[in-house]
Formats: C-alpha cells, structure tokens, sequence
C-alpha cells in the first residue's frame, strides 16, 4: 500500500510517519479589536488525520489561513514538517507558496476554464515541479475521476468539482493538506459519498491533514485526532476515545457522543479519582484535574450503567431500539434523563447499578 503510495504522490518530499508534521505554538491573532484565536498550542503528527471541530465564528478558517500564510501571524509560532513558517518575533513569513501545504476549500475555488487535468496539473506547473501523467491518472481515478480528464467544472456535479479540488489539492504532494469546511457546501447524500471518499483516501495514502469542520459526525467519523475550538480556545485536542471517554467539557461530552449528566457532591480529591457523593451512595470516579470539593457535573454516558436488582431505582423515560440492544432514556432521582444501553426489552420500572470506572467527574462552570 505504502509503495503504491510513493508511486502516486512522487513529486516532493513527504514527512515519514510519527513525525511532527505542524506544531502551533502561542498562537494568538485579532482583527481591529476583536480577539479570534487565543494562545492556541497544538501538534500533530505525520499520518494523522485531525478535524478541528467547532461553531461558526470559532476562528478555524482564521486558523487554516494563518498555518497557510494566507493571513500573517501576530504572535506565536507555526512549523511545518520541522520547519517554521510563521515566527512574527523574527519577522519570519514564509510565502503560502513555498510551504509545502495542500488546500481544500468549501467552494472549491475552481477555474471555470480549466479541465480537471489542467487543475491538477497546476500546483505541479505553478512550482516547475516534473508532471508524472500515470501518477495524476492514477490519483484522479482513486478520487472517482478517471475519464472526466477533459471535463470542465461547468459540466461536472457539485461532488465531481470537490473531488476535483482534492486531487488538485494532493497533486502537489503537500506536507500537510489543510481542508476548509470541505463538505458543508454539498447535499446530504452527497456529503456521505465524498465522507466514505475521504476516507477510503486517507487510507490508502496515508497523508496528513487538518480538517475544520462543524459537523461532530464528520469530525468523529473522520478524525485520528480530534480538536475543539470554542471562541478561539482549545478546549481539547486528543483521540476520538480520549474525548468520548475523559471530555474536558460539557460541551466536548456532547459532541463526542450520547451522555448524561448529573449533578453529584465531590467530598474529597485522590489523585485522578475524586470520592463521590451520589443518590445517597459513596462513589469512586475517574475526576478532572480542576476538580476541588463541592457540587460537580457526573458524566454518564450509555455504558456507565447497568442493570442490578440491588441498584437505584430508576424509571423508563424512553426508549429506541437499535438493532442488537435498547438504548433508554431513565430518569432517577431528580437529574434529567440518562442513556443507558439495554440488552433486554426495558419495563417502566428499572434497578441500575453505577459502573464507576465508566463515570467522568468534570467541574460546573457558566
Ligand atoms: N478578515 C477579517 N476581518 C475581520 N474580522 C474577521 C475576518 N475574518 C474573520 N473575521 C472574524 O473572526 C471571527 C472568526 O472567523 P472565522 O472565519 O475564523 O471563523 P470560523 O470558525 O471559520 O467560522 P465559519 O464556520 O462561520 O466559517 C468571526 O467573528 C469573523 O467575523
């Protein structure tokens, strides 16, 4: 596969897998007086596949631009595959152009004039790069493009022109392929098509890319490593099981995946465990490090509890079946509904035990 990879992307050097592939350090960026982007600190790794996810405004094209030198850093640092592009204390600025990167945009940004080979060929033509016309066919079939060569956008459907930006976008060969909002400007349908595109490409090619998106089931399906930007800060960047698991906040516990929350009383901090008050029971839980005692916010997610005749009474709120098991809406106590997931046909009436391990203490903030 790796070999087969070499033959396709042939025309630069490429960062060996493991490898720091960008590291943003201190990044902090404003326009007039409004601050965008906040002592952003992050690093991935040559191989990995990273969606940043996060609401409109949150500052991810601001992001994209400024790691492709669209935009001038202000302060902090960007190095790409070990060398620093943006080092504004240095007045260092290296041209988009000569960063090695790849860019996929929302709009595609294609020329009406051009035909899909004359798109891919340019990055190449634009650096005098050598032109490999196997190498292109074969990367223009692997996109579902083989045969449109001659195609111009006008006469292309709105996925065929994203596949063409994306071909366009590897062709260079690039360090590190940056994608904005790739699939948001594409119907449903569409959007599921060019996802399974995606990656079935990074799988068989194994670049490296920074995918922003506000979409949690793309960001999730897609991403090795997922970030979350809310207002210009990161809140976490780590594994898709790192965020499901041990989110740093409410709102990561959400967009990671089905999760209730409670409210509970943390009596006392051990380590990375906090003792637990809750339903009149003492518990031992995995704890956030800010956590301190008093009310804290117990996160649930659907296997974090399990039926036990000896358990907390809990009563049925709802329930969808799901092919190989139930997944319930309960309600105990007076904390709101809380998933569980349930082999059997669930009553109105259910025994739950706490599977603690499986709980995530993390503080109440605003
Ligand atoms: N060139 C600019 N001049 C002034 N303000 C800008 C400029 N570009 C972006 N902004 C502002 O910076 C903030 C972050 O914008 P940015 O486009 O980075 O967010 P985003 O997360 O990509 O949003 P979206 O998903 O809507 O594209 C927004 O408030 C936006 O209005």
């Amino acid at each position: 596969m790796f070999a087969e990879t070499s033959a396709v992307l042939s025309t630069t050097s490429t960062t060996a897998p493991g490898e720091s592939a960008l590291e943003v350090a201190g990044l902090t960026h404003r326009y007039a007086d409004t601050p965008v982007l906040q002592e952003l600190e992050l690093q991935l790794y040559a191989g990995e596949y990273a969606c940043l996810l996060g609401d409109s405004g949150s500052g991810k094209s601001t992001l994209l631009q400024l790691i492709a030198g669209i935009e001038r850093a202000q302060h902090g640092q960007i190095t790409v595959a070990g060398r620093t592009v943006a080092d504004p204390a240095r007045r260092l600025h290296v041209a988009p152009e000569d960063r090695g990167l790849g860019m996929v945009f929302q709009d595609q940004a294609l020329w009406p004039h051009l035909s899909v080979q004359g798109h891919i060929e340019f990055p190449l033509r634009a650096r005098r790069q050598p032109i490999d016309r196997q190498a292109l066919a074969d990367l223009l079939r692997r996109v579902g493009l083989g045969g449109l060569e001659q195609r111009r956008p006008g006469a292309l459907s709105g996925g065929q022109r994203q596949r063409v930006g994306l071909a366009r976008a590897l062709a260079g060969n690039p360090r590190l392929l940056l994608l904005d909002e790739p699939l948001s400007a594409v119907d449903t349908a569409m959007r599921s098509e060019l996802r399974a595109y995606l990656k079935r490409l990074f799988n068989d090619l194994h670049f490296t890319a920074l995918h922003v998106t506000h979409d949690p089931d793309e960001a999730f399906e897609l991403g090795t490593r997922v970030g979350v930007l809310e207002r210009g800060k990161l809140i976490q960047w780590g594994t898709p099981q790192q965020l499901y698991r041990y989110p740093a906040s409410l709102n990561v516990a959400r967009l990671s995946g089905a999760c209730g929350v409670a409210v509970a009383e943390c009596l006392e901090r051990n380590g990375n465990t906090a003792q637990v008050r809750w339903q009149e029971h003492i518990h031992t839980i995995p704890a956030h490090t800010d956590i301190r005692p008093g009310p804290a916010h117990l996160l649930l997610r659907p296997d974090a509890l399990r039926p036990d005749a000896d358990g907390f009474a809990a009563q049925l709120a709802d329930a969808r079946f799901q092919g190989d098991r139930w997944l319930a809406q309960v309600r105990i106590g007076e904390d709101s509904p809380l998933p569980v997931h349930l082999r059997d046909t669930p009553g109105p009436g259910l025994r739950l035990q706490l599977r603690e391990s499986l709980a995530w203490l993390i503080p109440i903030t605003q």
